[in-house]
């Protein structure tokens, strides 16, 4: 493992220009080491690092104490590298009722890596950013030194007896971009605290302002943990009483994030109505599992000239881990990816049942950019039959299905929250609001579906599984069309092509022949996507549209037309307003369809579109000729009994009657009889047949 600590602005462009070693980087003049009147002496390489950092450190620490005007109080940290917590207490680093909670009460013993050098750091009161693999213990990383620099200077706040405080006592205050981690951070400070009397209070947005208020008025606040636009709204509230005038601590966890566009003015503002730092010295923690680049110019903006850079990766590496294979799925269509999906959870959740090595309860999360997509996929996953009927056992059973997103209340996100955190076996449909930071036990798998925002998202979602000590696996899902972007964005990740699933790969614009576990999982998307309404197909259609990049529009237009036709059986896709599609500079795209929507829902696949199949292009469908999943067959279209299936293509239909069905229309093809061998009867020729598609390795 790669590891770096050095001091200052210029050595972290160092850092990140520096070619990927193997070795510690020594800091050869260390800024304070002229502060301090430091000579350096000459150490062998190999321990020079530590010896310089640890002598320093010494140093250091007296300089700041005497400058702080702090008396010994009994209780003073002697800065040592120590990697057992228990060793935090025996050198009178860290106060015994903290390490006790996380020995005794968390089961923790060893530090993690990125623990080992923000704890021994972050003690010192240096300003930090960490940088350090997705489920390390950052959050342990910088809460630890966080409380043990309060008590250092508040003894008497270590006993729970003297638990009264006023909103004003702010100390720390803890900044994460989204509710659910900032709670979950609070929850885990709060742990800390327990037997210490030190207050903790939660500061999220979608709760209750006035409940907060009132709850942190009566007991107090020491150390705050919120999201942006809930903190900068009491800071900036005078008459809320929540004042920080003697904050010693600022962390920011998903530091990139937070210094992003997206978040940055609103933490600048929560800066400005922090007290001046000249006046009350403070110190300030920027965690992340990445650290673009282009945010590092602004970390100067936040931080004191001298502070550390920590680096528990490997420069010019990706923060994924080796524990966590990943693959890439490569469809024809993205017609192609609830199927596969499902297909994928059928097996993993098989290979469980049958108790096979390795195997685990299934639990994933699956990854979209769009809420309207989280949406779409939760509900054809929740409205799955088990072939033979309506009354039949959910085919994922005993996995729970359940979505996250935005748009939930905060009460909804909660709830979804706990019980996913509680299931064995369960699927999240989530949007990227759980994607940083959340520590949900045991996900076993990450699957990304269509491209994410970007390669650190990519990182923070496959960090959701194989986190501490335990092990996972991690799925893209691409069609053809988002390929060349997928290479160019993930290029660096070591992730591996699959083809093992074969929904993935049937080619549904052409005739084919399939097995009989493919088609019964076709069918059985292909009757739950029926069911979902048409607004949530346009929404996602329209999300979706959102994403093209200019110069894929054609492609991209494409793949959605083809989704729209083959995946939900529309005859027509779904209509683009004019302003709408001048503004994505879509008039000229072949394909594109501009016009208003109709208003009223077609749920049904009905007579004119919705529904999987539609009136004559193909889907699965009624009988034969003409079905098309749903508008007049009504009986047992998807294939339920089993032997009979076929994919439609253009006029076949995924046929209700025995043999005659058959995927693809005029060539028959496969389905047929129960042995659901490949080219059935009449299968293979041109039309029938299953063609397996040669996927590019990635
Ligand atoms: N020293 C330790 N030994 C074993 N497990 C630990 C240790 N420290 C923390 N953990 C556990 O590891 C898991 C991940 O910790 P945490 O959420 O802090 O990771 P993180 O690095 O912040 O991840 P992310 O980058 O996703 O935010 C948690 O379940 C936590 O309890």
């Amino acid at each position: 493992m790669f590891n770096v600590c050095r001091r200052g602005p210029a050595s972290i462009s160092r850092a990140l220009s520096s070619a990927a070693s193997t070795t510690r980087i020594l800091s050869t003049r260390p800024a304070s080491l002229s502060l301090i009147n430091q000579t350096t002496t000459r150490i062998p390489t190999e321990t020079r690092w530590l010896h310089i950092s640890s002598a320093l450190r010494n140093q250091q620490a007296g300089y700041r104490t005497e400058e702080r005007g702090e008396e010994n109080l009994g209780f003073q940290h002697q800065p040592r590298d120590v990697t057992k917590f228990q060793e935090l207490l025996d050198h009178n680093m860290v106060h015994p009722n903290v390490i006790e909670t996380i020995t005794k009460g968390m089961g923790h013993h060893t530090m993690t890596e990125v623990q080992t050098m923000t704890i021994n750091q972050g003690l010192l009161g240096t300003d930090i950013v960490a940088q350090a693999r997705t489920g390390t213990g950052k959050t342990l990383g910088f809460l630890i030194p966080t409380i043990q620099n309060i008590l250092r200077v508040n003894p008497e706040l270590a006993h729970r007896r003297n638990a009264r405080a006023r909103p004003s006592d702010i100390r720390a205050i803890i900044i994460s971009p989204t509710r659910e981690l900032a709670e979950q951070i609070g929850v885990e400070a709060k742990k800390l605290c327990q037997n210490t009397g030190l207050k903790v209070q939660m500061a999220v947005g979608g709760n209750s302002k006035r409940m907060m208020l009132q709850q942190t008025l009566r007991e107090g606040c020491h150390i705050l943990v919120g999201t942006p636009g809930r903190l900068q709204d009491l800071l900036s509230d005078e008459y809320s009483d929540i004042r920080a005038p003697k904050l010693t601590t600022l962390v920011l966890d998903e530091a990139d994030r937070l210094l992003d566009d997206g978040f940055s003015r609103e933490i600048e503002r929560i800066i400005d109505l922090l007290p001046n730092r000249e006046h009350v010295d403070r110190q300030t923690l920027l965690f992340s599992a990445t650290m673009p680049k282009e945010v590092m110019h602004l970390v100067r903006d936040t931080l004191k000239p001298d502070f550390e850079f920590v680096q528990a990766v490997k420069e010019g590496d990706v923060a994924t881990h080796e524990k966590v294979p990943q693959s890439i799925i490569i469809t024809p269509g993205i017609e192609n990816f609830m199927p596969a999906l499902l297909e994928l959870a059928k097996r993993e959740i098989a290979r469980y049942d049958a108790r096979e090595p390795g195997a685990k309860p299934f639990k994933a999360i699956v990854y979209f950019t769009q809420t309207a997509n989280v949406t779409l996929a939760h509900d054809i996953f929740a409205g799955l039959r088990a072939s033979g009927g309506l009354f039949g056992k959910h085919p994922l059973h005993p996995a729970s299905i359940s979505c996250m997103h935005g748009q939930l209340t905060q009460e909804g996100r909660t709830r979804v929250s706990e019980r996913f955190r509680r299931a064995e076996s369960a699927i999240l449909f989530s949007s990227d609001v759980t994607a940083r930071g959340m520590d949900f036990p045991n996900v076993s798998h990450v699957v990304q579906i269509g491209l994410p925002p970007s390669a650190e998202q990519y990182v923070h979602r496959i960090g959701r599984t194989g986190r501490g000590d335990k092990t996972g696996e991690g799925f893209i899902i691409v069609d053809k069309s988002q390929l060349q972007a997928a290479r160019k964005m993930l290029r660096r990740l070591p992730i591996t092509p699959d083809k093992s699933l074969e929904s993935a790969a049937v080619d549904m614009t052409k005739d084919a022949q399939l097995p009989k576990s493919v088609a019964e999982t076709l069918s059985q998307v292909g009757e739950a996507t029926k069911m979902v309404p048409r607004r949530s197909k346009v929404a996602a259609y329209m999300a979706y549209l959102g994403q093209i990049q200019k110069g894929d529009a054609r492609d991209g237009i494409q793949a959605l037309n083809q989704w729209s036709r083959y995946g939900w059986g529309l005859e027509q896709p779904p209509m683009i307003a004019p302003t709408l599609a001048q503004k994505l500079g879509l008039t000229k795209i072949p394909g594109v369809n501009v016009g208003r929507e109709p208003r009223e829902d077609d749920d049904f696949g009905g007579r004119s579109s919705g529904g999987f199949g539609g009136r004559s292009s193909g889907g699965f469908g009624g009988r034969g000729g003409s079905g098309g999943f749903g508008d007049r067959g009504g009986r047992g279209e998807f294939s339920d009994r089993g032997s009979s299936g076929g994919y439609g293509g253009r006029s076949g239909g995924f046929g209700d009657r025995g043999s005659s069905g058959g995927f693809g229309g005029r060539g028959g093809g496969f389905g047929g009889r129960p042995s659901g061998s490949f080219g059935g009867r009449g299968g293979g020729g041109d039309r029938g047949g299953y063609r397996q598609r040669d996927t590019p390795s990635f």
